[in-house]
This record gives C-alpha cells, structure tokens and sequence, in this order.
C-alpha cells in the first residue's frame, strides 16, 4: 500500500513546480497582457467581480435553462450597475463581460449590434440612437439568418419594400422559412435590432439584402410590438449557449420610417432611387471586427483549457512508479505532454496575433469611415482564414485538453465540458469554416494570377502579408532544401516550409482549378494562414528582445512559439510530403523523424517550466471554475466539495424510490420467487 497521502502530494507536486520555473512571472505575463497596466486593470476589475456574490458560480452546473437564462441577465445588469459605481471606461466593462465566462445576451448587442450600427448607420439616427446603444438605454441583436438561408445571404426572404407616399419601409416575412432564426439576444431580451432585409423599391425591383433599424420590443412594459412575433428556439446542443436566447421573429408588413435604413453607404432618396454604395463589400467592417476579436478570444479560452489541463497532469500521478517511489505524474508521459504543451503554444500565438489584428482593424475602420476600402480585401482574406484556423484549433484543443484529464475531465467541474460545448458553434457562425475555406482560396487565386498575369511584369514587391508566400513561385526554377533535426531548431526552416506548402498548393490548385478534388478548398486555405501565421510568428519572436524579457525567458517563450510552428508542420505532412517539400537528409529513410524528436525536445524542454508559462495567463481559481485546475494542485479536495453540492446528494433516498425504483424491486422480486 502507499504510504504517502495522495491528497498532500497534490500539494506538494504543485509547489514544486512551480518552484521549477525559472521565469520572471509579470514579465511574461505583461508580455500576454500587453503590459503591466492593462493586467492591472484586468486583476482590479476581476477582483471586484469575484468578491460579488452575483458572480458565485457555485450553483451554476445544476441549473436549468431558464435559471441560466436569468442568472445571466442579473450578471449582465449588475456588471453595468457597477460600471456605473466604479466609473468603470468602455475597456473595463468590456474585460467584466469577458471575464464572466457565459455567452450571454449582451454580446450580441456589444459585438454584433452595436459595431453594425455604428459603421453603417447614417449621422441623424447615429445622433439618435447611439449614446442609447453605448449606454444600454436600448439593447439590440443582429438579425440575418433565417429558417431557410444561413451562409447565402443573397436568398434571404425577407423584405424591406419602400413606400413613397409615406416615407417608410415595410418589414415583412413571406413565409415561413423566411423567419429570422437563431438570432442571439432575440428571443426575450433585445428592444431593437438591425434586420437583414431584401430592399425593394417602387416598381418592384429588388436591389438584394440591406440593414434597417427596428424596434422589436415596446420601451414601456417590454411587450413585442404589434405586427412582430418573436421566441425563443430552444435548448442548443450540449446544452451549449445557455444563458443566451436565440430566437425567431416574424414580421407582418411592420412599417419603420425611411430614415431607419443603415444608410451611411447605400441609399435610397426620397422618390424612391437607389444610390449605390461607393464601394459594393464597404459594409463588411462590422463582419471583420467580430472575426478579430474572436483571434483574441479564442487564444485565451486555449490559454483556460492549457492552465487546467497543465496543472491537473501536474499533480495526478498514475501508472508506472519512478525512483522516488512514487506513481509518475501524467504530465511526464510523453502521449500526455504531447497533447497538451501543443495547446499552450496556440494560445500564445493566437493572444499575440488577435492584438496585431485588433490594431490592424483600428487602422481599417479610420479608413472605411474615410471611405478608403484599399486594406479592406487584405483584412477580410487575413481576417477569414484566421477566424476558421481559431475556430477548429480551439474546438479541438478544448476536447483534447479535457480528454488528456481522463475520467475527471468527463466531469462538469472540471470545468472545460461546458466551455466546448459553448465554443462549438464557432466553427459556424461568423462564417461556416467551411464556406469561409473558399474565400480564402478565392483571394489566394487572385493574388497568384495577378503575379502572373501576362499583361506584366511579375513583381514579388506588390504582394502583401496575406499572399508574401508567392514570392517562392519567382524565379520558376526553384530548389527545395533537405533539412536536419538542427534545422528545426531555427524557426526560418518551419516558417520556410510552411510558405513553400502554401505557394505550391495554390499553383497546383491554379493549374486544376477546372477538376478540383473534394478537400482542396479546405487544403489550400490551411496552408495559406498556416503561412501567414507562422511568418507572423517569425516577427514575434524576433521581437521577444524589446519586450522586457530576459534572455533565457527569450529563449523559452521562443521555444513556445517554434512549437506552434513544428508541430503545425507536423500536422501538414502529408502535404508537405505530397509535394515532396520535405526531403531526407543524412541517408535516413524517414523525413519526418526530424520534425517528430524536434517536438519531443522542445516539450522535454518546457515541461519544468509548463506551470510558469500557464500562470503567466494570470486566471484566477473563480475565473477557471475547474476544479481540476485549482491554483494549489488540490484537485481532489476541490472536487470532493463540487460533489457535496449535488442536489441529489441532499436526500438519503431520492423521490425516484417510491415512485419508481421501489415497484421495479418489488416486480422483480415477486418474478424471482417462483423459481426460487
Ligand atoms: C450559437 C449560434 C448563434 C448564432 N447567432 C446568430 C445571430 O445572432 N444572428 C444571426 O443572424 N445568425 C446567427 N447564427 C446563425 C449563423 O450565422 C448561421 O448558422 C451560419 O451563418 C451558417 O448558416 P446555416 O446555419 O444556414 O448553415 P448552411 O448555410 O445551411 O450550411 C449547412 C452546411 O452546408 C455547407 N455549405 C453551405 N453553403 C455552402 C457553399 N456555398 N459551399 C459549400 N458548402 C456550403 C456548410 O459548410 C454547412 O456544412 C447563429 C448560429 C449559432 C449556431
């Protein structure tokens, strides 16, 4: 038998890691906060949340849909009720809803309603309307899909058709599948919304899907208006999407007036004309800004799922005993550390990466307000492929993280069962992944043909970040290298090959684009962000000397992020040997070795410092609500008191005896006795 106490020895394995790291911990958490104030207003206002007893957590797991629903509505009102106590900047209240941990409501008019409005209503109802929206005075959704069109907004049904006589428009829904549907925010909350409807003017004529402004909700008792029927759509998969309530609408003939049409680019005049926008995408900019932000916030929901899965393999020891005497921890078997070490690396590149697009969105947003549309196809390719490759990196890293937690990560309080169910569907919305696959390689195909376009030169010097791979393509003769396991080292040789698998797939895919294989789209456009990424991570690594780091903490984030990269080349093999970009070196059969004991090393390397790199993150115990991931390794003393609060736990005997078990005994029993 053991003779030590498994539960101290969490404590005591937790403490020793973390003695083991070597970094500075507000270095490197500065570094992911983008500076030490931002990370203290970060930790003032979590901390203010955390001591409220309207964010215990608690009960949380063992609510219904509806108790979610409420609670999240009280979460949201008492963050704005605090906004006001604290005088709390735009910033601020942003990291409290952030912070909280629940998809609720409010996102939709932050990120969706808000944002659309702003960039694309005209001055008198901005004058109108937009102190109210900033304040909350009126809460809004974004209301697009419908019951029978998602991702081909060109065929939405519903209609916004003009009345001269009048000077309104008339919303209505033709039929049933023209109801707007899974709209978040919709079903019992919004008072307004901006509505994807098909402009129709005088004659008929249809002139496609446009935005107009509607109230929804009455401003006295919260009754829908008349002429509108709204609900809720019902429980999500996973029970994902709790607190939010996404709903369907219906409109019958609902007049609104003229000036309520987002008109800041297209309009129609009062005879009833249309007047063009100047530029036909100028209103994709609110579409651009939620795809950064979700770069940023996916990278940190990696950072919550790297931070519990890392400190829980930490502290659970199973399996073969090692020379002191005890079982091992997880975390040093290679199957386990190679799962989860890849996710730590993800958040730190897409937490970096989301700051250079949020800033990159800044710069487009001034222009389009200017009506400058020149970034405006760079930033949606970029913008595109990013939103899909954070999508699935973070579905699939939150499964794998909770999967490497063997039973325990089954469990609710281990904390990342919910965050993926809530995650899921961001491989859809926004943009199904897949569908934004083909955007990509549309705009990969573009920027190939006009490099070689006949009519002239081809010129490396014109090609922008999203596309720089191309450059490989000139001059035609090209020599691939061979690499050796010390190549790896660099991260030029990952950064390297990850440009040569894109440029040569988009050539492939130009020169077949008449007879494409099934997977190619989603091939093509991998492999293009994958090299916009890693030249990305190339300038963050060669600019890890200005951040305050020492040079051994240079070294090891550097090995953090040349993880990222040799493990993405791992992931794209078969492509890279498809096209026969990897070759053999030294005489060994096998090319992929190289790649392979590469990442095993840099993980062998980053272990002693794994619970350093995580703590950097700065999440507190109340914000991961895991009780795997708890900050002093005491796991299982966390989870014992998780389990005491099942409401099942609170009765000897459950109900469900008298009701049920009890006569199921009794049959049995009286079914035995005669063969008794
Ligand atoms: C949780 C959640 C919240 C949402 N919130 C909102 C909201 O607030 N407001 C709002 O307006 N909408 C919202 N949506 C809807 C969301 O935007 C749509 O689900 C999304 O645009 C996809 O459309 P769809 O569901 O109709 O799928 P479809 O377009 O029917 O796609 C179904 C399948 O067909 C494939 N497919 C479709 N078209 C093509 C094509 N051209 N080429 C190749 N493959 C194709 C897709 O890849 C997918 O696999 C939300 C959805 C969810 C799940």
């Amino acid at each position: 038998m053991s003779a030590h106490d498994v539960n101290e020895q969490t404590g005591v394995d937790m403490l020793k890691a973390r003695r083991s790291t070597t970094l500075a911990l507000d270095t490197i958490r500065s570094f992911l906060h983008n500076g030490e104030d931002q990370w203290e207003t970060r930790r003032k206002v979590t901390q203010i949340l955390e001591r409220d007893a309207v964010f215990d957590k608690a009960r949380r797991e063992f609510m219904s849909r509806t108790e979610r629903y409420t609670r999240g509505m009280a979460l949201t009102n008492r963050v704005y009720e605090l906004q006001e106590l604290h005088s709390w900047t735009q910033h601020e209240t942003s990291i409290a809803i952030a912070t909280l941990d629940e998809q609720l409501p409010i996102s939709l008019h932050n990120v969706a309603f808000q944002p659309v409005f702003m960039l694309q209503a005209s001055p008198p109802l901005l004058a109108k309307y937009s102190d109210l929206i900033a304040t909350k005075g009126i809460l809004g959704c974004y209301l697009q899909t419908e019951l029978g069109h998602g991702t081909n907004v060109s065929r939405l049904e519903t209609t916004a058709t003009f009345i001269p006589e009048t000077q309104e428009f008339e919303i209505h829904s033709p039929t049933t599948t023209s109801s707007k549907w899974w709209i978040g925010g919709l079903g019992k909350t919004a008072t307004h919304g901006v509505v994807q409807a098909k402009l129709i003017l005088p004659g008929g004529k249809d002139f496609g899907p446009h935005l107009f402004f509607v109230q929804l909700r009455s401003m006295h008792d919260h009754k829908v208006l008349p002429g509108i029927k709204i609900g809720d759509i019902g429980p999500k998969a996973l029970g994902g999407f709790s607190p939010t309530d996404n709903g369907f609408a219906v409109f019958d003939h609902v007049r609104i007036p003229k000036e309520h049409m987002l008109s800041k680019f297209a309009q129609v005049t009062r005879d009833g004309e249309y007047v063009k926008p100047p530029h036909a995408k100028l209103s994709y900019g609110g579409m651009l800004y939620i795809r950064a932000n979700m770069v940023t916030s996916g990278g940190w929901l990696m950072a919550k799922a790297a931070t519990v899965a890392i400190r829980y393999a930490t502290v659970r020891r199973q399996g073969e005993i090692g020379p002191d005497g005890l079982e091992r921890q997880i975390i040093t078997y290679p199957s386990v550390y190679y799962r989860i070490l890849p996710i730590l690396s993800h958040a730190y590149v897409f937490i970096r990466l989301g700051k250079t697009l949020t800033k990159a969105f800044d710069t487009l947003a001034g222009n389009l307000s200017r009506g400058d549309t020149s970034l405006l196809a760079e930033m949606h390719a970029i913008t595109s492929g990013l939103k899909v490759v954070v999508s699935s990196t973070g579905v699939q890293d939150l499964e794998i993280a909770r999967r490497s937690m063997g039973g325990h990560g089954y469990s609710a309080f281990a904390g990342l069962g919910r965050l993926y169910a809530d995650y899921l569907p961001s491989v859809t919305y926004e943009g199904d992944n897949f569908v934004l696959d083909q955007q990509v390689v549309r705009a990969a195909l573009k920027s190939y043909r006009s490099l070689f376009s006949e009519s002239k030169e081809s010129t490396t010097q014109s090609l922008l970040p999203s596309s720089r791979y191309l450059r490989l393509l000139i001059p035609p003769t090209r020599s691939l290298p061979s690499f050796t396991e010390d190549d790896f080292r660099s991260p030029t040789t990952s950064i390297l090959l990850l440009e040569w698998r894109a440029a040569l797939i988009v050539e492939k895919n130009a020169r077949t684009v008449d007879d494409p294989d099934a997977s190619i789209n989603q091939r093509v456009a991998k492999a293009v962000t994958e090299a916009f990424i890693a030249a990305q991570i190339g300038e963050i690594i060669n600019t890890l000397g200005s951040t305050g780091m020492t040079e051994s903490e240079q070294i090891i984030v550097g090995k953090v992020y040349l993880l990222y990269l040799v493990t993405t080349v791992e992931a794209g093999l078969v492509d890279l040997l498809s096209f026969n970009i990897l070759n053999s070196s030294g005489g060994s059969r096998d090319p992929t070795r190289s790649v392979r004991m590469t990442i095993k090393k840099l993980c062998t390397e980053l272990l002693p410092e794994a619970i350093g790199l995580s703590d950097a993150f700065g999440f507190t115990d109340w914000e991961l609500d895991s009780a795997l991931g708890v900050y002093d390794g005491k796991v299982y003393e966390a989870l014992w008191k998780c389990v005491q609060s099942e409401p099942l736990n609170q009765t000897e005997v459950p109900t469900a005896y008298e009701e049920s078990i009890k006569p199921m005994l009794l049959r049995g029993q009286r079914q035995a006795r005669p063969k008794l």
